[in-house]
């Protein structure tokens, strides 16, 4: 039997890729395209999951609509907090017939990326990321340079790296980019580029830089079909494609 899937979002970049990967899978069958105005309540018995690409304003909102229907949600839509996550966690955790996976980035090399960085990590003096997206992104950093930064300052802390030396005393606002745990992120939006990003980490004489680049949104479309197919059997909130890779 055909997993019934809704695609919110679905006339945007991301979601027009997903509606046309979903409608390729034969063990697929995509069932709503939702916008803006879309009735997501109605998806209760109608989709099995739901694949949200919208906006970082409407996606928590969303994926409250999804639990409370009973629709297990795939969601690609950056911009979470910790405190939008623990909302969803506790709400996930009333639901434990529904399982929601929240994952910044569905292109295998940025999860292997992500992954590898985090190994890496406490092996390093000094980390930083640079995250380069196109400039109709709404958000910044992406989602994913924010979970590559976590990662680096969860394995520092776990190795019991203190903080980086930078002896920076002055600086423009944003000069040194934007601080997640303690890891310095820097954005760049340019024409042409489509989603990138490159993580620096070294010692005294020595750089170890991991890059990952999505030249198109084909990219992401693997994960994305493997999430829909692995989220059914994990209930409550999942953060990361790497949770259903066993990485
Ligand atoms: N996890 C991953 O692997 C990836 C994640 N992303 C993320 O996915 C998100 C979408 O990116 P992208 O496709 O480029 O953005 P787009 O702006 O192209 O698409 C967003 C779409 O969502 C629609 N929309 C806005 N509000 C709602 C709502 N409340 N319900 C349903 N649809 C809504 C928009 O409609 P309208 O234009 O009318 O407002 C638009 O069609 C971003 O957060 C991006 O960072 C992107 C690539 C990969
Ligand atoms: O907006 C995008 O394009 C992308 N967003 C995600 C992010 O914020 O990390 C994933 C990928 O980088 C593309």
């Amino acid at each position: 039997m055909s997993i019934r899937v809704a695609v919110l979002g679905a006339a945007g970049r991301m979601g027009s890729t997903t509606v046309a990967a979903v409608h390729a899978a034969s063990d697929l069958e995509l069932v709503a395209e939702l916008e803006a105005d879309g009735d997501v309540a109605g998806l209760a018995g109608v989709a099995d999951v739901a694949i949200d690409f919208t906006v970082p304003q409407a996606t928590e909102a969303n994926v409250h609509a999804l639990l409370d229907a009973g629709v297990h949600a795939v969601v690609g839509t950056t911009g979470w907090d910790a405190a939008a996550l623990d909302r969803v966690r506790a709400h996930a955790s009333t639901r434990p017939d529904v399982g929601v996976l929240i994952a910044p980035n569905f292109a295998l090399s940025a999860v292997l990326a992500m992954r590898f960085a985090a190994v890496a990590a406490r092996y390093f003096a000094s980390a930083e990321v640079v995250e380069m997206h196109h400039p109709r992104k709404l958000d910044a950093p992406s989602g994913t340079a924010v979970h590559t930064a976590q990662g680096i300052a969860a394995a520092r802390t776990g190795a019991g790296l203190g903080t980086m030396a930078d002896a920076t005393s002055t600086a423009l606002p944003g000069a040194r980019g934007a601080d997640v745990d303690g890891v310095n992120v820097h954005s760049l939006r340019l024409e042409g580029l489509v989603a990138h990003e490159q993580i620096f980490l070294s010692n005294p004489g020595e750089l170890l830089t991991i890059r990952t680049d999505s030249f198109d949104r084909a990219s992401f479309m693997p994960g994305v079909l493997l999430a829909v197919r692995e989220v059914v059997a994990h209930p409550g909130l999942s953060v990361g494609l790497e949770t259903f890779l066993g990485l």
